[in-house]
Order: C-alpha cells, then sequence, then structure tokens
C-alpha cells in the first residue's frame, strides 16, 4: 500500500474504531442508566456494582470459591433484610418469608441454571414430571422397608471401629460415615453397592475426590463452557474415562450398573444380590415414564445427583454430630443415659421408628443437622405470575428471589448463641425453633431424601454411640464448622473427625 492509500485506510480505520467505541459506550450508558434508574429493582438498596452484572456473585462463588455467604453477611449489616445481589435478583434474610418463597405453587420455579438434572429444571411442571416416579422409592414405608440394609452398612462400620481399637488406631468418622452413606444409596439405586466399607482406602479416595469437586461445584452450576464439560464427561462410555476413585464410582460404575439393570441383572458394581427394591431397575420397568428420561444419559444424570445428594449431606451431619457430643461431656453423659436405658443389649439395633422416639437422641440429631447445615448455598426461586411482597417492598414477577440456610439456620433470635451445641433448645417446647429447622427446605423443591437422610442417622448414631467408647483425636472446630460454601459447607481444615476408640460394649 503506497502512503496516500495507507493515510485513507488509517483515517477510516480510525473512524470505525470511534464508532465502534461510541456505540458500545452508548450500550453501556443506556444499561447502567436502565439496571440502576429503570429497572423494576432499582428501589432495592445493594452494590452498584452487583445490579450491572451477574459475574459479582460469581466472582465470589467461583473463582474466590465459596466466600460469597459471607460478603452477604456484610451487604445485610449494611442495607437490612433485603438486599439487590444481581441485575435481577434479591436475597431476603428474614426466616419469617421462608414459606413465602418455599412452597407448592406452580407459579414458582428455579432460575435457569446451565445444568438441566431434575434438581435444577427450571420449570414447574418439567420438574413433577421427573421427580414423580422417584418419589416412591423414598417414601417413609419405602425407607422403612430398606432399613435391613442400613442395619447390615451399620454392622460393617462397627466392624472397621472394632479393628481401630485393637490397633489402637484412629478412625476417621468423615470418610467412614460418608463411606456408609454412599453404600446405602448407591445400593438403594444399583442393587449392587459401591461398598466402601470394604476397603477404607477407596472410601478415602472417593472422599477426597468428592471434595475436590465439590470446590469447583459453582463452575458447573452457572458456566455455560464449564457446564458442556460434565455434560461430555456425563455422555461419554464408561470405557473411556478415568479410573480415579470417585469420578471411576460415579460416572464409570454407574454407567455400567445401569446397562447391567437393562438386561435385568442387579448387583454388578458389588455383587450383591438385594432383598429390597433396586432404583433405577424400577425405573428401567415402568411404563409411565419417557424413553427420554431413561436413556444411559439421563439416567446417569440422576445417579450422579442421587448418589450425590444421598451421601455427602448425612455423612457429614453424622460426623458433626459426633464431633460435638464428645466434645461435651454433659452432652455425651446424657445421650448416653438414655440409649443405655433404651437399648439393654448393645448389640441389637432398633427400628428407626422406635430410635425417633428417644427424645434426646432426636434433639442431638435435629441440633447436629441445625449447625451443620447441610446445603449452604443460597437457594433461588421466580414467582413467574404474582408479585411477592416483604414488608413494604413489592418484588415484581419474574425476580430471582434467594434465600440461605445459614440466615435462619444460624439466627440469633430463633436459636440463641446459635454457634454452640445446644440440644435443650430442641426439647423446651419452642414452636419457632422447630418451623425454622429448614435445612431440608420446604415446597415442590425440598429434599427428595429425607426419610433415608433421618433413618440413617438415627440407626447409624444410635449403634454407634451405644456400642463404642469414643475419644477425639487431633480434632477441632476446624475440622466440621461450616466456612466455605461449596453448595454443601466445606469446614476450614479437610483432616475429618477422626477418634480414638476407647472400648467396645
Ligand atoms: C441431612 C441430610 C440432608 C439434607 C439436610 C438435605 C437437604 C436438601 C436440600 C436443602 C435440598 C434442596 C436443594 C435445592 O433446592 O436446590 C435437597 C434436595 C435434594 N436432596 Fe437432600 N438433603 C439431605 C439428604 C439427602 C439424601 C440422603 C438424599 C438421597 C438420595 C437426598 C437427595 C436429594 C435430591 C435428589 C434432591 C433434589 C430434589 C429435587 O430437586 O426435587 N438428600 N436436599
Amino acid at each position: 500500500m503506497n502512503g496516500p492509500l495507507l493515510k485513507l485506510w488509517e483515517t477510516l480505520g480510525h473512524h470505525k474504531l470511534v464508532s465502534v467505541a461510541v456505540a458500545l459506550l452508548s450500550y453501556l450508558g443506556c444499561r447502567v442508566t436502565y439496571l440502576l434508574v429503570f429497572h423494576p429493582l432499582a428501589a432495592f438498596q445493594g452494590p452498584r456494582l452487583a445490579a450491572l452484572t451477574g459475574w459479582y456473585t460469581l466472582y465470589f462463588d467461583a473463582i474466590r470459591g465459596g466466600v460469597f455467604l459471607q460478603k452477604l453477611e456484610r451487604l445485610h449489616d449494611r442495607y437490612g433484610m433485603i438486599v439487590r445481589i444481581g441485575p435481577n435478583e434479591i436475597h431476603i434474610a428474614d426466616p419469617t418469608f421462608y414459606d413465602t418463597l418455599f412452597n407448592f405453587k406452580s407459579s414458582i420455579e428455579k432460575p435457569k441454571y446451565e445444568m438441566d438434572t431434575m434438581q435444577w429444571t427450571t420449570s414447574h411442571e418439567l420438574h413433577r414430571r421427573r421427580r414423580k416416579p422417584y418419589e416412591g422409592y423414598f417414601s417413609r414405608q419405602a425407607i422403612q422397608r430398606l432399613e435391613p440394609a442400613i442395619r447390615e452398612k451399620t454392622e460393617g462400620l462397627c466392624r472397621i471401629l472394632v479393628q481401630a481399637y485393637k490397633d489402637s488406631s484412629p478412625a476417621n468418622l468423615s470418610v467412614l460415615y460418608r463411606a456408609l452413606t454412599v453404600d446405602v444409596i448407591s445400593e438403594y439405586c444399583f442393587g449392587g453397592g459401591y461398598n466402601f466399607l470394604d476397603n477404607e482406602d477407596e472410601a478415602k479416595a472417593f472422599v477426597t475426590f468428592n471434595t475436590k469437586a465439590l470446590r469447583t461445584f459453582y463452575w458447573f452450576r452457572d458456566v455455560k463452557v464449564t457446564h458442556w464439560l460434565m455434560a461430555l464427561i456425563i455422555k461419554m462410555p464408561a470405557w473411556m474415562l478415568p479410573r480415579q476413585p470417585g469420578f471411576h464410582e460415579l460416572f464409570s460404575s454407574a454407567e455400567i450398573s445401569i446397562r447391567a439393570l437393562r438386561k435385568g441383572k442387579a448387583g454388578q458394581v458389588g455383587g450383591n444380590a438385594s432383598r429390597h427394591a433396586i432404583i433405577f431397575e424400577g425405573i428401567l420397568q415402568a411404563d409411565d415414564v419417557p424413553p427420554k428420561e431413561k436413556t444411559i444419559g439421563a439416567l446417569k444424570d440422576m445417579s450422579v445427583l442421587l448418589t450425590g445428594a444421598g451421601f455427602e449431606t448425612t455423612g457429614n451431619a453424622l460426623s458433626v454430630a459426633h464431633f460435638h457430643v464428645l466434645s461435651n461431656p454433659t452432652i455425651h453423659a446424657k445421650l448416653t443415659e438414655e440409649l443405655v436405658s433404651h437399648i439393654p443389649d448393645p448389640q441389637s439395633q432398633l427400628s428407626w421408628s422406635t430410635l425417633e422416639k428417644l427424645p434426646y437422641l432426636k434433639a442431638v440429631l435435629q441440633e447436629a443437622v441445625r449447625m451443620s447445615m447441610v446445603v449452604m448455598a443460597r437457594q433461588s426461586r421466580i414467582n413467574r405470575r404474582d408479585v411477592m411482597r416483604y414488608e413494604d417492598y413489592v418484588i415484581p414477577p419474574g425476580t430471582i428471589v434467594s434465600m440461605s440456610h445459614p440466615f435462619i439456620l444460624y439466627n440469633a433470635d430463633v436459636y440463641p448463641e446459635p454457634h454452640t451445641f445446644n440440644p435443650d433448645r430442641w426439647l423446651c417446647g419452642d414452636e419457632k425453633v422447630t418451623k425454622n429447622l429448614v435445612a431440608f427446605s420446604r415446597g415442590s423443591r425440598s429434599c427428595i431424601g429425607i426419610h433415608l437422610a433421618w433413618a440413617e442417622m438415627f440407626i447409624v448414631f444410635a449403634t454407634v454411640m451405644r456400642r463404642f467408647h469414643t475419644e477425639l483425636f487431633d480434632t477441632t472446630r476446624k475440622e466440621v464448622d461450616p466456612k466455605t460454601d461449596a453448595f454443601v459447607p466445606l469446614p476450614e481444615s479437610d483432616k475429618g473427625v477422626r477418634v480414638l476408640v476407647r472400648g467396645e460394649e
């Protein structure tokens, strides 16, 4: 290009650049003005940056690793009970609003997430259709039929604790309780569990993998590109996937088991002939489940959800219960007295329905569920049709409204001295104490596994506490107190609750 031509090109290029920059700035200016001045949520207080972009929350959740809740506490201190935390999202900290947001109204939906499993389904109707076939497997009666399997796994855990006693070596209860809960849910899903209680090293590797994976949760739930990767992994055939523990069970073994169930063979993973219903066998045979919900991909998605939700949650609550009981001699003595008087033979195991009538045991477990929170992430809903009201605020239809369990389960007005483990608070007859135990959520999206969780907690905890004398080994609240929001809470230290077994009854 010669001199004048180059000059013309440069001048035109310069103008083009200026035009693009002006257009971009005008668009940004209009968008900023709209979001801060004319948007239906403009009157709601909150950080301006949060009102302008969803990257605000994503930054704290995904990039800084689950610290948005800590930020949120400061925002509520500054702005009050209701804060705008996104262009179209507000967060409410007041427990009295919970039932307005979490209920069975068909107008209440979840926001759009990148994940598309049952739990993250946006539409109320589609979610109902996806959830219905599974509900029968999680009713109270269905879980009572599963009790022998829970008892059998509990005996497996007790054998490990007896061995730890003989070896005088510490037992890591955070791993063992999770090994038990994953063995139960995988047994229920496939008719042959992962049997981690038979191999402690594999159990440890599984739990470690899961903790690492949880730290990346927001990337997969909220970021398209990363989610595609996950979707690709789920679609990959088992033989292409690495044999890394955790990864292997959740993806490859699940697929192998589902394929086996399709061919009419149960128990491909653990090899146990099963005496109870098998979830995926039933789903595959159900005439009212549409074929697209029975594909290998859809069932693998569901199995990751059921296994993931079914083990980490209850396993964590059990570890937290054990830690706090051992840390408080008075609580320990009261619980032991109740258990000894109702279970004279320590080798026997009472039924779930009998155990849940023991008031102190129940109070200890309720307090453990409260303190462990189990699900820490903010829960979001959208009312598509109606306005919602909070005090003088009118929340327009279509707004993402969120609440978070820490603001309720650690609310000092409901639970005075919320950081103190105090089972007695559940025994004083104060209605608001039980009403606010929202750990399993409420409404159409609440926990499908609530009965399984309680059955496991009552049977396993009563058996272990009645049979074994344990004492904490090198464990502090750093190993149990919720610190990071990885959807479930992660403590500051991953070492786990470790105990020395001092004796067996
Ligand atoms: C202490 C134990 C547990 C607690 C506190 C708990 C809590 C919760 C909460 C708060 C939700 C709602 C999450 C959301 O809205 O995104 C939920 C959903 C769910 N939970 Fe649990 N959970 C526990 C144990 C279990 C167990 C043992 C299972 C067994 C499979 C399970 C399976 C599920 C499933 C599948 C969902 C999704 C339900 C749906 O979207 O319809 N959970 N859980």
